[in-house]
């Protein structure tokens, strides 16, 4: 774990890991940053809630999952009112870096227990810009811990840059509270309009299907996960960070048997792939327009 106050002098992206108080998918979450080309730090909550890391050294902000808090008062509940109310030294609490941080334009990944974070401190989907909780995620309606494989279908409608070019992708699942409620039509129907259900769940063949055992848990809109409006924050329920490389999966040797030539990256790797490419592409992007400001 990464002790000091500012990330490493490189060129790379920077993505921020945090963990503690029962986190416990940070080292598979900077695998993947890692293995998208990525520098990624873990770093102990304390750390940043205390000021001694600032989150605005970083580029991209993650919230892995696990069971903070030992998922006491609802999963994810502690966790967020802790960013919510802990003052750092200098009277600031992390929402208020968070605001901060998105209206930068930067970006905020959170899964399965990091969702429920995100969900429960009004970062998703924060249609009414005031981060404050619109919806929630609450016990499965199976009443079990649901850990197995899904499908997952990308809303063609996504503006996260998280999805671009995927259009459904196998992933597991690994919870007992992933049921999304949305408590009332009206921000089901913004939700809808918006195309922040980015995700849904469905059959092998990339069709959706709402019944359990396809839908995991009973989730509104058969929604696997949501962004902002934005497309900056992104959180969903399955774990991409679980399947990096083919053999991630139960059933890679009969796949490899069958078509030897199966690509060996896992179907997770391409968000945090297409997320550094786009920092980079962004960054490019802000050296060619000051250079043409100087030369004109
Ligand atoms: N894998 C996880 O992050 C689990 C999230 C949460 N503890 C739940 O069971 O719903």
């Amino acid at each position: 774990m990464n002790q000091s106050a500012a990330p490493a002098a490189s060129n790379k992206v920077q993505a921020l890991i945090l963990t503690g108080f029962g986190i416990n998918c940070e080292e598979e979450m900077a695998a993947a940053y890692r293995l998208a080309g990525a520098d990624a730090t873990i770093v102990h909550l304390n750390q940043v809630l205390h000021g001694h890391v600032s989150i605005h050294d970083y580029d991209v902000l993650n919230f892995p999952g696990g069971f903070s808090f030992g998922d006491d008062l609802g999963s994810g509940v502690v966790l967020a009112n802790k960013l919510r109310y802990r003052q750092n030294p200098n009277g600031r609490t992390l929402l208020d870096d968070l605001r901060e941080f998105i209206a930068n334009g930067k970006f905020v990944l959170g899964i399965c227990n990091g969702f429920q974070v995100l969900v429960k401190l009004g970062l998703l989907p924060n249609l009414g810009g005031d981060f404050n909780p619109e919806v929630t995620l609450t016990h499965n309606a199976s009443s079990r811990y649901e850990d197995r494989w899904v499908r997952l279908k990308v809303n063609s409608a996504t503006r996260t840059p998280f999805l671009k070019g995927i259009d459904s992708l196998e992933v597991p699942v690994r919870h007992g509270e992933g049921r999304l409620v949305i408590p009332d039509a009206a921000t089901r129907k913004r939700i809808l309009a918006e195309g922040l259900n980015c995700l849904t769940y469905c059959d092998a063949d990339g069709c959706e299907v709402t019944q359990y055992p396809h839908n995991p848990n009973g989730a509104d809109l058969n929604c696997a996960g949501l962004t902002d409006t934005a497309g900056q924050v992104f959180g969903l329920m399955p774990h991409p960070e679980a399947y990096l490389t083919l053999y991630n999966h139960p059933d890679w040797a009969r796949r490899k048997r069958a078509n030897p030539g199966i690509p060996e990256e896992g179907d997770g790797l391409r968000m945090f792939q297409n997320i550094v490419e786009h920092i980079e592409q962004q960054r490019h992007a802000a050296v060619l327009l000051e250079t043409n400001q100087y030369s004109s």
